[in-house]
C-alpha cells in the first residue's frame, strides 16, 4: 500500500510573490500547497504604505488560480519615513501582519531600507505595543564585513540593541543560515523566532563554489559552510516551536540569474513540500514536518492553525527543471538529492 503523509495544510511565513506576469506565473506553485503567506513587500518601488499594500493584495487575489483557497498576509517595508499610525491603522483593519526590515543595500530591491536606526524608533514602539512583529533581513551591508559573517554581525550590531531597546517587539529573524542564528534563537525569549528556508536546509556554500559557479544556488543570506546547514537542520526537525518555514522562494529569470552580477534568490515554490519531506524523514522526523509547515508559524503570529489538510504520497515526484513565464524561463530549484514525496 502506498504510504501517505497528511498535514494540516501549511503556511509560507516568507514568500516572494513579485507582481504582474511573474505574480501571475508563479502564484499557482504556492497554491496548490500553502493555505497563507506573508509577502515580502520589496517590489520596485516597495510596499511602504497601508495603500500600497492594500492595492498589492487586490492584485493578487486578482491573480489567483481559480478555486484556490489562498490568503496573501502582507507586510510593510520599513523606512526611515514610515508613519506609525499608518502602521497601526494597517495593523487594526487586518490587512497587515508584518513590517520588514531590510538594512539599506542589503538584498534584491532594498535600497529604500534602514541606514540609521535611531529613525525607525518610533515605529518599532508602536509595533511592540499592538504585538505587530518585526521580520528582519538579518545582515549587515558594511563593505568591510566579511559577506560569509553578516549575518553574526548583523545579530551584535543590530538585532540584539533593537531587541534590548523594545523587549517586548515580536522579531522573525527570517532564513537565518548560520549556528549563531539558531543559538541566539534559543537563548532568548518567547518573542524571537526564525524562519528557516528549504534551500538552507540541502545546500552549503560547497553547492554555489565547487567545481565551477552555479548562480542558481546563489541567494542571501548566502549559503554557509556545511556546519550551519546541519545547525539548521536540527533546529527545523527539533520540534521546537520558534523554529517554522519561510521558504523565502524568489523567483528571477535565468537571464537575471545568469549575468556577470546576477540576482540573488532560489525557486523553490514548486517543489518545496517534497523536498522538506525528504529531509525530514532522513532526519528520522517526519512527525515533526507538521510543526515546521503548519503549526509553529501561525502560534507565532497569533493565527489559528489551518483547518484543511494536505496529503503526501511517497512516490518520487516529477518536477519540472523551469517554469516559463512571459518574462522567460525561471529556474527551479534542484535539490541535489534523491525525493521520494509527491505534494
Ligand atoms: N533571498 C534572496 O536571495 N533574494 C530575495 C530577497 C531576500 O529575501 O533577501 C529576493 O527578493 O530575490
Ligand atoms: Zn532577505
Ligand atoms: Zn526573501
Amino acid at each position: 500500500m502506498t504510504q501517505t503523509l497528511t498535514l494540516r495544510r501549511p503556511d509560507d511565513w516568507h514568500l516572494h510573490l513579485r507582481d504582474g506576469d511573474m505574480l501571475r506565473a508563479v502564484l499557482p506553485h504556492t497554491t496548490a500547497h500553502f493555505a497563507r503567506a506573508i509577502i515580502m513587500p520589496n517590489l520596485v518601488p516597495p510596499v511602504v504604505t497601508a495603500a500600497d499594500a492594500r492595492a498589492y493584495r487586490d492584485r493578487i487575489m486578482a491573480a489567483l488560480p481559480l478555486g484556490a483557497d489562498f490568503t496573501p498576509l502582507m507586510t510593510l517595508y520599513l523606512t526611515e519615513n514610515t508613519d506609525p499610525a499608518d502602521v497601526e491603522a494597517a495593523h487594526a483593519e487586518g490587512l497587515v501582519h508584518a513590517v520588514k526590515l531590510y538594512p539599506a543595500g542589503a538584498t534584491t530591491n532594498s535600497a529604500s531600507g534602514v541606514s540609521d536606526f535611531a529613525k525607525v524608533a518610533p515605529v518599532l514602539e508602536t509595533m511592540a505595543r499592538i504585538g505587530l512583529p518585526l521580520c528582519t533581513h538579518g545582515e549587515v551591508t558594511d563593505g568591510d564585513v566579511d559577506i560569509f559573517d553578516r549575518e553574526a554581525v548583523f545579530i551584535d550590531r543590530v538585532l540584539d540593541p533593537i531587541r534590548r531597546d523594545h523587549p517586548d517587539l515580536k522579531v522573525v529573524m527570517e532564513h537565518i543560515t548560520t549556528a549563531n542564528a539558531v543559538d541566539y534563537v534559543r537563548a532568548s525569549n518567547g518573542n524571537l523566532a526564525a524562519t528557516i528556508t528549504t534551500h538552507h536546509l540541502v545546500i552549503n556554500r560547497n553547492h554555489i563554489l565547487a567545481g565551477g559557479i552555479k548562480p542558481h544556488y546563489y541567494c542571501l543570506p548566502v549559503a554557509k559552510r556545511e556546519e550551519h546547514r546541519r545547525a539548521l537542520c536540527a533546529a527545523a526537525t527539533s520540534g521546537e516551536a520558534r523554529f517554522f518555514l519561510g521558504t523565502d522562494s524568489a523567483p528571477h529569470t535565468d537571464a537575471n540569474k545568469l549575468l556577470p552580477c546576477g540576482c540573488a534568490g532560489c525557486f523553490t515554490a514548486p517543489n518545496t513540500m517534497s523536498i522538506l519531506a525528504q529531509v525530514f524523514e532522513n532526519h528520522d522526523a517526519l512527525d515533526r514536518l507538521e510543526g515546521f509547515t503548519s503549526l509553529h508559524g501561525p502560534a507565532f503570529y497569533g493565527l489559528p492553525a489551518n483547518e484543511a489538510t494536505l496529503t503526501l504520497v511517497r512516490e518520487t515526484p516529477e518536477h519540472p527543471d523551469h517554469i516559463d513565464t512571459p518574462d522567460g524561463p525561471v529556474t527551479v530549484f534542484d535539490p541535489q538529492i534523491p525525493l521520494h514525496w509527491t505534494a
